[in-house]
């Protein structure tokens, strides 16, 4: 290989380009997987998520074939980690805790290296480090070191580098942890577009609008176990309450109101520092028989606000469900 121009081509012969099926890792005693298994389709985010210790590197190192499992099976871009590490690492892209670039060397040279490191000779490599400057906005800083780098251009930094063999897996390790909004919005921006041209990225993060915003599917793991997995609207409506908060009018009896929406089969907490009632729901409609049962006692409501459970509800539930390791 020479030109670094097209994509390695992946195997897969479905369009699944993530797999672990089964998956466990023990380290001694300790179980750091436990029969885990996920899977990502081509041009699709997958999100893991878990506290500290919950095995989310060790499925990113047993993916990347940096890990051997102890038992079970995992695949990327369609060629086997254990029988085929090689293939599997040309086909990856690795970011954050799971890579880095040296800090001795400007942002195009570590761009370059990479590119030689890949197989490529010194002018397509040089040629494809200017091309990711350019499409990371780079090419200012491309001189200069990463560590005189802000946070959000080391990210670039970073992500460019993980590009650099036009893989069809990335590996995504808490892109945005420490930026500001602007430059997290610019990083997603980018993640998107990729995903857009059909690149599969594993994602792990701690920050749950993230991973609402960019993942199709979310696992989250605890104590080396896939404890739930979904869309974020599926997670949600496995744990999430869906709530209505009313404000009624200023003339009305809150007591009143929470009698009325009593009889309507529905059980209202009053909120009394707010002067709000909130009521859990279970069904679109139930907005409809509060309203009714408001207006048949002359209610009205001065405020009428829909809530619906975040991600971090869930993520809390399931997270004090579930053991910690020890
Ligand atoms: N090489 C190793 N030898 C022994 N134990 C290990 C090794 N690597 C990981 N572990 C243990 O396996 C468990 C899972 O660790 P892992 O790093 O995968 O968790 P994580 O979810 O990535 O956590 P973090 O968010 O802190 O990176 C932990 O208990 C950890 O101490």
């Amino acid at each position: 290989m020479s030109g670094l121009a097209l994509p390695t081509a992946a195997r897969t012969t479905g369009d699944i380009m993530i797999e672990a099926a089964d998956v466990s890792k023990t380290f001694g005693s300790l179980r750091a997987l436990d029969s885990v298994s996920v899977s990502a389709r081509r041009g699709t985010v997958l999100a893991l998520l878990g506290h500290n210790g919950a095995g989310k590197t060790t499925l990113v190192n047993v993916l990347t074939a940096a890990l051997p499992p102890t038992s079970g099976r995992a695949a990327v871009a369609g060629f086997d980690v254990v029988r085929e590490p090689r293939e599997v690492r040309k086909r990856v892209g690795l970011t954050g805790q799971f890579a880095s670039v040296d800090p001795q060397l400007t942002g195009r040279e570590n761009l370059v290296l990479l590119a030689r490191l890949l197989g490529a000779d010194p002018r397509s490599a040089r040629a494809r480090a200017d091309e990711l400057l350019e499409l990371f906005g780079l090419q200012k800083f491309a001189a200069r070191r990463p560590g005189t780098y802000s946070g959000g251009l080391r990210r670039r930094l970073d992500l460019a580098a993980s590009l650099v063999g036009h893989p069809n897996v990335i590996f995504l390790d808490e892109p945005t942890t420490g930026l500001d909004p602007s430059s997290r919005l610019n990083l997603w921006e980018i993640v998107e577009g990729l995903v857009a041209e059909g690149t599969t990225v594993l994602l792990t993060t701690q920050y749950l609008d993230e991973a609402d915003r960019l993942a199709d599917s979310i696992t989250v793991l605890s104590a080396g176990a896939v404890i739930a997995s979904g869309t974020s609207d599926e997670l949600k409506a496995t744990v999430g309450r869906r709530t209505v908060t009313v404000t009624p009018d200023a003339a009305a009896d809150p007591a009143v109101a929470c009698d009325a929406v009593r009889r309507a089969g529905l059980e209202p907490v009053m909120d009394h520092e707010n002067g709000t009632i909130v009521i859990v729901i279970e069904a679109s409609k139930d907005v409809a028989v509060v309203i009714r049962a408001l207006d048949q006692v002359g209610i009205e409501a001065a405020e009428l606000s829909f809530g619906e459970p975040t991600l971090d509800d869930v993520y809390l539930t399931l997270a004090n469900q579930a053991p910690r390791p020890s």
